[in-house]
């Protein structure tokens, strides 16, 4: 089985590779991709570069070029929902494109003819989240993640995002990917863990968690590797 672990930015996969040891490295397409052979499953990993559009290049690439046959993704978000802190754990049980707007035509927001709101993740692979969840100790929220291109710092987009789409948290690649994974039929599973609150201050909690919650975040997608 070929198995892809993606994130956006190098900080989201280093934890990824770092574990992994060795890998063989691929440049194509703009971007580079390692594959490596971890406890019988061939990896293919890569960091897509910030945003839906490279996020749709890496995912196509991941399944069409290197067979992916299922997809993870991991990296950080920004909290939309109270009960997520600083390094709490996000599972997207379905995601939405929070900037996707033809409402001039009567359509709902993130909505385009013969597509839809939001795409939902992987129920198996959410299953074996919970069980790592436990395995682990951790207490994992599931929830909607909203996606833009958009670093959102600022309170009133947050909470607009937050009651438009009943979003939990928010970023700038999942919901690209799920677009991406649905289509090809490639099952897929998108972790984040926060970075900061989308809110005034969110630039600096950026800079200041974005490695240790992207670490937080690349253990978790580990452990459920290591129960494929
Ligand atoms: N509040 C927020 N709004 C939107 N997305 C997020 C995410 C999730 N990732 C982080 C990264 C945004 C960082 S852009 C700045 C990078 O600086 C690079 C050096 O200048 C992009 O890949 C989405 C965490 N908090 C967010």
């Amino acid at each position: 089985m070929t198995l892809a672990i993606m994130g956006a930015m190098s900080e989201e996969i280093a934890p990824i590779l770092e574990r992994v040891g060795e890998y063989k490295t691929t440049a194509y397409a703009g971007n580079t991709y390692y594959e490596a052979s971890y406890k019988g499953i061939n990896l293919v990993i890569a960091y897509s570069k910030i945003g839906k559009v490279f996020s749709t290049l890496t995912a196509t690439t991941m399944c069409e070029h290197f067979g992916a046959q299922k997809l993870l993704f991991s990296g950080v978000a920004g909290a939309i929902s109270p009960k997520l802190k600083v390094g709490d754990l996000i599972v997207a049980t379905k995601l939405a494109q929070h900037d996707l707007d033809i409402t001039a035509f009567g359509h709902p927001f993130g909505y385009v003819p013969e597509g839809s709101v939001y795409v939902e993740a992987d129920k198996e692979l959410i299953a074996l989240s919970k069980e790592v969840a436990v395995e682990m100790g951790k207490s994992v929220q599931e929830g909607i993640i909203a996606t833009g291109d958009q670093f959102v710092a600022d309170e009133k987009r947050k909470n607009w995002i937050g009651e438009t789409f009943k979003a939990d948290a928010l970023e700038m690649e999942g919901a690209s990917v799920a677009v991406v994974c649905d289509a090809l039929d490639v099952p897929f599973f998108i972790l984040r863990a926060i970075s900061d609150a989308a809110d005034m201050d969110a630039s600096f909690s950026f800079d200041e968690f974005l490695e240790t919650s992207a670490v937080e975040s690349a253990e978790f997608v580990m452990k459920m590797v290591d129960k494929l």
